[in-house]
């Protein structure tokens, strides 16, 4: 037996929701979903548990290390508990939708676990709802996404939209061309440039790359001093492609650049994006272009929303609703119908129900509804 103390602790990171946040939780979640299907993502569904093999293979760069794991006591093999539903999503495209007309828009929702948080953050679990747009990889595809994002996280309740770009293969590009790196030096430099450590990065023999530092913040000054830099092809055809992904945006979402940025990027390519809500800390979304890992490969871009902060924030401010008391051998007809015109009810199920006690603002007397 547990003692007492601790028979009913969750684990650090992990937290029941109750129904203030649970209702908001709800109503957020079917707002974006709706927002989703409206532009013609559907919905799939894949289980919380795999194999550990599956959830990293389809996508480069993926680790596991991070995933909550076990060996599966019926197949004797390592399962995971999903830390990121997209590579499951690439997994659906490829195998039981490799035969559906591309592109593919692919929707879900649901709670994703990693072993720990992530910085100072120490949720453990956390909800993502997001929207893959499989065999397609470009600008037009590109900016649905961001669009759609976008909407969806307004449609949600969001505030005060920014979306910061970055290019996540940007470094590896011109390691490989106008500014070469050995291999030992491109880790290192990836690290500096992580961490915008300037002296740290002419240390390590990456004194060409210090102007991205510099080329950070509003996208159209940033992507000013990227072009100033003069390095061709490399660095025109991703600052054109996102020049034509930032004109789609909707007016009055403020726009910046990072080219560096790589955290939590673990496989997208040549673009990727976070969005920042007012009065949330960190990210509230995160996506890019990647690619899925199979004979032949497909392209991909797309996004995951992480809404939980979004949901505390709004369920603080959750407006109270109307519960209507059914009194002992009230009318059933007349509830039934005040039901279907959206009226929530709470039966009297003894004397002892109070309808002000049970926090009730409305009372069914005959079949007439009085306020308390
Ligand atoms: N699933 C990724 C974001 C993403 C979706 N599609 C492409 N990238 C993440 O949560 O970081």
């Amino acid at each position: 037996m547990m003692d007492t103390e601790t028979r009913d602790l969750l684990p650090e990171g992990l937290e029941d929701r109750l129904p203030q946040d649970t209702a908001a939780a709800t109503r957020i979640t079917r707002a974006i979903m709706d927002v989703l299907d409206s532009h013609g993502y559907d919905r799939v569904q894949p289980p919380g548990v795999e194999f550990e093999r599956s959830l990293a293979s389809r996508m480069a760069g993926i680790e596991t290390r991070r995933m909550v794991r076990f060996i599966d006591p019926s197949s004797l093999r390592m399962m995971a508990l999903r830390s990121d539903i997209t590579p499951q999503v690439g997994r659906i495209a490829v195998t039981r939708l490799k035969d559906a007309p591309r592109p593919l828009r692919l929707a879900y929702a649901g709670q994703v676990t990693a072993i720990k948080g992530d910085g100072l953050d120490p949720t453990r679990e956390r909800l993502q709802i997001g929207a893959e747009l499989i065999g397609h990889a470009g600008t037009a595809a590109a900016g649905e996404v961001v669009a759609v994002a976008i909407e969806a996280l307004q449609a949600a309740g969001a505030t005060g939209i920014s979306v910061d770009f970055t290019m996540p293969g940007l470094v590896d590009a011109l390691a490989a061309g106008p500014w070469p790196l050995t291999p030992a030096q491109l880790d290192a430099v990836r690290r500096e440039l992580d961490a915008k450590d300037a002296g740290a990065l002419v240390t390590e023999g990456g004194a060409a790359y210090l102007p991205l530092i510099h080329a950070t913040g509003p996208l159209d000054a940033a992507i000013a001093r990227l072009e100033a830099l003069a390095l061709g092809e490399v660095l025109d055809e991703r600052i054109a492609a996102l020049r034509q992904i930032a004109a789609r945006l909707p007016a009055g979402v403020r726009l910046t650049l990072d080219p560096t940025e790589r955290h939590g990027f673990e496989y997208q390519s040549w673009f990727g994006f976070q969005i920042f809500a007012d009065g949330v800390r960190g990210a509230v979304a995160r996506g890019g272009s990647y690619s899925i890992l199979g004979e032949p490969a497909e392209p991909a871009v797309g996004f995951s929303l992480y809404p939980d902060p979004l949901i505390t924030a709004l369920a603080a401010h959750e407006a109270p609703r109307d519960l209507l008391f059914l009194p002992l051998g009230h009318d059933t007809g007349a509830a039934a119908r005040l039901r279907a015109v959206g009226w929530r009810t709470v039966a009297a199920l003894g004397d002892a129900c109070d309808a002000a006690t049970l926090g009730c603002t409305h009372r069914l007397e005959g079949d007439e509804v009085v306020a308390l």
